[in-house]
């Protein structure tokens, strides 16, 4: 192991890391309330500053990602696809077995252009992590409930103020509902047989509601749904922690472009059409499992240097006054702001693992847990 390596598992490391991360990110989320009274006076302008603000955050991620672990990332797609990728609105829809899909997902956002504007729809409990969570408020994510009665509403009504938006973004649905586990795989094959559709290998039954009212929302809005399926090289499954410890992956995204007009409006229509889209998704899976590579030919858009710009500069700027602050600490010899300085650091250390924790798959939900009754025909 290398000197840069050994350094990069040291807890300062991570420590500097996660200091510059979480007090940015706080800095931000207090801007992004500042932009609130614009809202009233003009919108297009205050989405157009908090996707800059978005940016700054998510962009530190994929500069760990990127930069810190050097992880790469290959994609595979139609080079007359490539040349849309970024200029138009998109639904993505990728595969949910990995910790890191979003930072992956990111990376890409960040390759075209669209990190700051992206979009997802996500569980309503993402909304509650510091930082992330809250300025997913101001850069209008979808929530929901994963409860179709009380969605079906909200989700609509997110995804039709999405029509004007001054940016291009792409919206990402995980159609599964939720990440993959042996078990929630079982119980979903039990709902696929009890509906007479064939077993997937590498997914989960996608939950095909969630699809439809975005498609039909985002009609006039979104040009084409960006079929994604994301692997890692030799079945590895890395996790935030590893790419803290500056761990080096290499993920392979296939992507295939259907224009939106090909899905179609009809509820029962769509939801078979998804179902057959997993299918064929599966197939391009167990390729990959076969051969080592998705379809299609190698078109990767190289990384660029603005996550680490940002990254140095937030550094610059936030690791000054603590050294100063450390100094004056150290100093001044006072037991109480000692002991108050190791309380408030024990309690962001605690924090950060708490919203690491957020990304791993063996803390995740009981979503798609529970056996349910087979009555579907
Ligand atoms: C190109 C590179 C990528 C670019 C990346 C771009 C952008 C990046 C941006 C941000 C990155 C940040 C990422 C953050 C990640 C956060 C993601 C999440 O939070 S995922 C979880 C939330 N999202 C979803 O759940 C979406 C999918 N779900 C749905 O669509 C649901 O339908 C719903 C709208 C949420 C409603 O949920 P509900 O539970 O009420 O679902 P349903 O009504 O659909 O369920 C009943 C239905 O399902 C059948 N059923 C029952 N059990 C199962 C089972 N175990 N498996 C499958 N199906 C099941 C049941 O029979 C009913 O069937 P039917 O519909 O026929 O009646
Ligand atoms: C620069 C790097 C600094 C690192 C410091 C720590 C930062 C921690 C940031 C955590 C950010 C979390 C935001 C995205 C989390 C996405 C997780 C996810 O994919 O959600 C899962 C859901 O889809 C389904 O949930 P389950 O039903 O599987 O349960």
């Amino acid at each position: 192991m290398g000197l840069w390596q050994v350094l990069k598992s040291q807890f300062l490391c991570h420590l500097i890391i996660c200091y510059v991360f979480l007090v940015s990110g706080l800095i931000i989320n207090v801007v992004q309330i500042c932009t609130l009274p614009l809202w009233l006076l003009n919108k297009q302008l205050a989405r157009r500053i908090n996707v800059r603000l978005g940016y700054c955050v998510s962009s530190q991620m994929v500069a760990a990602l990127e930069w810190w672990s050097g992880t790469e990332c290959t994609l595979y797609t139609e080079p007359e696809s490539y040349q849309l990728y970024g200029k138009e609105n998109a639904i993505v829809v990728l595969n949910h077995r990995f910790e890191l899909d979003f930072l992956c997902g990111w990376t890409f956002c960040e390759r075209f252009g669209v990190l700051g504007s992206s979009k997802v729809l996500a569980k309503k409990e993402l909304s509650y992590v510091p930082i992330i969570g809250w300025m997913w408020y101001f850069l209008e994510i979808v929530f929901c409930k994963r409860k179709w009665e009380e969605d079906r509403r909200t989700v609509a009504e997110s995804l039709q103020n999405l029509h004007d938006y001054p940016e291009n973004f792409w919206f990402l649905l995980f159609c599964e509902g939720t990440r993959f586990t042996p078990k929630k795989h079982q119980i979903s094959m039990q709902v696929a047989e009890s509906k007479g559709l064939p077993k997937l290998k590498y997914h989960l039954l996608p939950r095909t509601k969630g699809f439809w009212v975005t498609v039909q929302n985002l009609r006039g809005t979104a040009a084409a749904v960006y079929d994604s399926s994301l692997n890692f090289r030799n079945n590895q499954t890395p996790t935030l922690r590893d790419i803290l410890n500056g761990k080096k992956y290499h993920a392979d995204l296939y992507v295939r472009r259907i224009p939106l007009e090909a899905i179609p409006e009809d509820e029962a229509e769509c939801a078979a059409w998804l179902h057959k889209l997993y299918q064929e998704k599966d197939s391009f899976q167990e390729h990959y499992t076969q051969t080592g590579r998705f379809p299609g030919p190698i078109v990767t858009p190289p990384r660029r240097p603005w996550p680490l710009i940002n990254w140095l500069f937030w550094a610059c700027l936030l690791l000054y006054p603590l050294g100063l602050f450390l100094a004056q600490l150290i100093s001044s010899g006072s037991t109480l702001t000692i002991v108050a300085s190791v309380v408030l650091c024990s309690a962001a250390s605690f924090g950060v693992r708490w919203m690491i924790g957020q990304t791993e798959i063996n803390r995740g939900s009981s979503y798609g847990n529970k056996e349910v009754p087979l009555n579907n025909n």
